[in-house]
């Protein structure tokens, strides 16, 4: 028996890490997708353990069932409603994936193979069974590689282990009924917070449902964007992690409270007007023009404000002193410290100039991914 699940990736168009201090933010989807395949063996092929294939790394980790069960007796581990990994429970994850020595270049998936072990366990207990996991995008850059990678893992477990209802549809791929995704999305969160510490919500969110969203203090509006959102995204590869980051804002935030609570109350304000302008009555491309140039007033003062929390890079400023030179407008998104930049394409921007932009910033070494904006959040296919 197996389930297949993908689930996307997605931008920050407006308050990263102000959404963790309560502020609105912005995000859409994108059609980059982390892919999960959850097999249970037929009795004639049981290997006794729980094992988890990171295809693109070439790794695979394996724990017999046996271990897992006398590591977790004393726990009631398994659950049937999402809740918080417990202190005990998160140590004795972390020293089963210690003991798996993983090489020091890629010491960076431990947080992703606990979350894994965490959801794993309490979703679906000690069953053998395997676990193959590949993704599109690229890993630790802002484009919320944890949060896709805990939906995609979520939704499978959840498919093979209690009953979910999906929408009909004639595809193979289907969407699961809203309140299957909210319960997706609760344990994606939980699963989340162990590889972020004090995540907002806000990229499990949209990766569970998809589209473009707002999204403040843990509750979801769906926008309903009437302009096309042609966004460039540059990849730093400046490797940086999103909990060091968010750990960094909220210090600063100890140490200056009125200072930073402005910023962050500037931060709202511009998430809002961002709303309006994408929401605003469709109309003719000179309407197009004047919302584009309000879109991209509101992104140049989000990176203003995201430079004042300390989290932009001397690679993001190249990315963005570049994309001036064409007179088009960047920000960072996701946690930043590096990571991908966010450049607004204009409706009426020739395809000539887009050419040579993307040679620019090829030229210095970034990697550009265009991408589409809005689209599916998490799909699954019974095989
Ligand atoms: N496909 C994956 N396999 C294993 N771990 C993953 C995968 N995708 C993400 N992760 C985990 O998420 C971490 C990256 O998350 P984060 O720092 O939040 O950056 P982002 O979410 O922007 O990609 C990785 O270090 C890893 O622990
Ligand atoms: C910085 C933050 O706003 C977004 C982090 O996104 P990413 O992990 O860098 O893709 C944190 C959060 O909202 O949980
Ligand atoms: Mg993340």
């Amino acid at each position: 028996m197996e389930v297949r699940t993908r689930a996307p990736g997605k931008i920050i168009l407006a308050g990263e890490h102000s959404v963790v201090h309560g502020s609105a933010a912005i995000a859409a989807s994108i059609d980059l997708y982390t892919h999960v395949l959850f097999r249970l063996p037929p009795p004639s092929e049981n290997h006794g353990s729980v094992e988890l294939e990171l295809k693109d790394m070439g790794l695979v980790f394996s724990w017999p069932s046996k271990i897992l069960e006398e590591a977790f007796h004393s726990l009631d581990t398994l659950s049937s409603t999402p809740q918080s990994c417990s202190p005990t429970h998160l140590r004795l994850i972390t020293s089963l994936v210690e003991e798996k020595n993983i090489p020091e270049a890629k010491i960076w998936l431990s947080s992703g193979v606990c979350a894994f072990l965490y959801l794993y366990t309490s979703i679906h207990g000690y069953k053998p069974a395997t676990v193959a996991v590949t993704s599109e995008l690229p890993l630790g850059s802002g484009l919320g590689s944890s949060a896709s990678f805990c939906v995609s893992l979520a939704a499978a477990l959840l498919a093979l282990t209690s009953e979910v209802s999906v929408d009909d549809g004639n595809s193979q791929w289907l969407t699961l009924t809203e309140s299957n995704l909210e319960l997706v999305n609760k344990w994606a969160f939980e699963g989340e917070k162990i590889i972020h510490g004090k995540p907002s919500g806000i990229d499990n969110t949209v990766s569970t449902f998809g589209k473009v969203i707002m999204f403040k203090s843990g509750e979801l509006t769906q926008m309903k964007s009437t302009m096309p959102l042609r966004m460039l995204i540059t990849n730093t590869k400046v490797a940086r992690n999103t909990k060091a980051l968010v750990t960094g804002v909220s210090e600063r935030a100890v140490r200056h409270p009125s200072a930073m609570h402005a910023v962050f109350t500037a931060v709202d304000f511009i998430s809002k007007e961002l709303a309006k302008a994408i929401e605003g009555p469709a109309a003719d491309d000179i309407s197009f023009t004047r919302r584009e140039e309000i879109i991209e007033e509101l992104m140049e003062m989000n990176q203003g404000l995201l430079q004042c929390m300390g989290v932009s890079h001397a690679s993001i400023e190249n990315v963005l002193r570049v994309t001036a030179k064409y007179k088009l407008t960047s920000k960072l998104t996701g946690a930043g410290g590096g990571g991908c930049v966010l450049t607004l394409l204009p409706t009426l921007l020739s395809n000539n100039i887009m050419e040579k932009v993307v040679a620019d910033l090829e030229s210095c070494g970034f990697q550009c991914l265009k991408v589409e904006v809005g689209g599916k959040g998490l799909e699954i296919y019974f095989g």
